[in-house]
């Protein structure tokens, strides 16, 4: 409990992977996790002393065995969620290039689905806001890269 009373406020950073047809990574929690079964964005926690973006270097990696650089990691919207034992902040970045093979290293399945079709996964409730939010700023994202 903070000093105010409010819960602790943990951090993570979660990445929106986007590839060649516009589709997006979702990953599957796997059993024995909290939240298990849930639809996410890949990602994790921010260790102390961690910046977000080399957490989730770090995280795609472990998890996916792909290899991203900073530059690579576009900001673009995060989620804030009061779950009962915390509240979570979670900055969402957008990334359409990566090396490496990917592959599920810890089990989870992986889907590729277009931003509209968010909704038709089971997602945590801090994602259920992206669902709706996702489709419009992937788009304004995509035409800002057509202007480079
Ligand atoms: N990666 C990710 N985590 C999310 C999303 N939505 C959401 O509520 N979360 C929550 C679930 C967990 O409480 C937390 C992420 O923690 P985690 O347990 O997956 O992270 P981690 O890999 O660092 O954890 P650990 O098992 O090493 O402790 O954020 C999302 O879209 N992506």
């Amino acid at each position: 409990m903070g000093h105010d009373g409010g819960k602790r406020v943990m951090l993570v950073a979660a990445c929106v992977l986007i590839d060649a047809q516009d589709r997006l990574l979702i990953t599957q929690r796997p059993e024995g996790k909290p939240l298990a079964g849930l639809w996410e964005f890949p990602g994790g926690k921010v260790e102390r002393h961690e910046t977000p973006e080399a957490a989730l270097i770090r995280e795609l990696k472990e998890e996916l065995g792909i290899a991203v650089s900073e530059p690579g990691l576009i900001p673009l919207t995060f989620a804030s969620h009061a779950y009962p034992s915390f509240h979570l902040l979670m900055p969402v970045y957008a990334c359409r290039r990566w090396q490496g093979d990917m592959t599920a290293h810890e089990g989870q399945a992986l889907a590729w689905v277009g931003a509209e079709a968010l909704s038709a996964y089971a997602m945590p409730p801090a994602d259920e806001p992206l669902k709706e939010t996702l489709p419009g700023l992937l788009r304004l994202l995509g035409e800002s890269d057509a202007g480079d």
